[in-house]
């Protein structure tokens, strides 16, 4: 059936942050015309729940429930933490407000690429390496994400243990466009 690897899927968008290196907020930069967060939100369209990690009344983007973060301003680490608990079982696509050339097609090399052991799934940049946005993470990590997060750990890549990561290669590089500053949108 086509799209049955959505099934039982949660979309996240983690939409947090302060785009202090963008200069105003990123999620509302435009690329061809269409608002970063609009873009990203389509690439999830087929998932069966969506869910927006922000403040409440920040963004209005249909058919996504907005939850806002557990531990506001700590980053998206703690923004994954309150997606997971916010999806309480199954798989999170997680994607950032500024990764606007995502699509269905990544979502589901990724979503093709899960195993019984890993927890996570994520695409491999051919030199920046495994990329922890845009990324599959199951809601059996929370525990070790709050155990992060309360020891002071912010960093998203040490998310999850590499024994416990399937990674996608060879996929091709326009997906990994990530805006941080205006010039990454020209
Ligand atoms: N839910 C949540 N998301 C966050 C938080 N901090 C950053 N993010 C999101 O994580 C993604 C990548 O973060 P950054 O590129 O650092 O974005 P940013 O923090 O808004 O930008 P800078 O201020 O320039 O670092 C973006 O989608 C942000 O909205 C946070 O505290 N909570
Ligand atoms: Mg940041």
């Amino acid at each position: 059936m086509v799209g049955s690897e959505w099934e039982g899927v949660t979309g996240v968008i983690t939409a947090g942050g302060k785009s202090r290196r963008f200069g105003s907020d990123k999620a509302l930069a435009r690329l061809d015309g269409v608002t970063l967060l609009e873009r990203v939100a389509a690439s999830l369209n087929d998932a069966q729940r969506k869910i927006l990690i922000a403040p409440r009344g920040s963004y209005s983007l249909s058919g996504w429930e907005v939850v806002p973060d557990g531990r506001p301003g700590e980053g998206p680490l703690a923004g994954l933490e309150t997606a997971l608990t916010a999806a309480g079982s199954g798989w999170v696509a997680f994607a950032g407000v500024d990764m606007p050339r995502l699509d269905s097609t990544y979502w589901e090399a990724l979503l093709q690429a899960r195993t019984a052991e890993a927890w996570a799934v994520q695409a491999i940049h051919p030199q920046r390496g495994p990329q922890p946005l845009g990324a599959l993470y199951h809601a059996a990590l929370l525990p070790r994400i709050t155990r992060l997060l309360d020891s002071g750990e912010r960093r998203l890549r040490l998310v999850s243990a590499p024994e416990q990561t399937a990674l996608v290669s060879g996929l091709p590089e326009r997906y990994f466009l990530n805006v941080n500053t205006p010039d990454d949108l020209t």
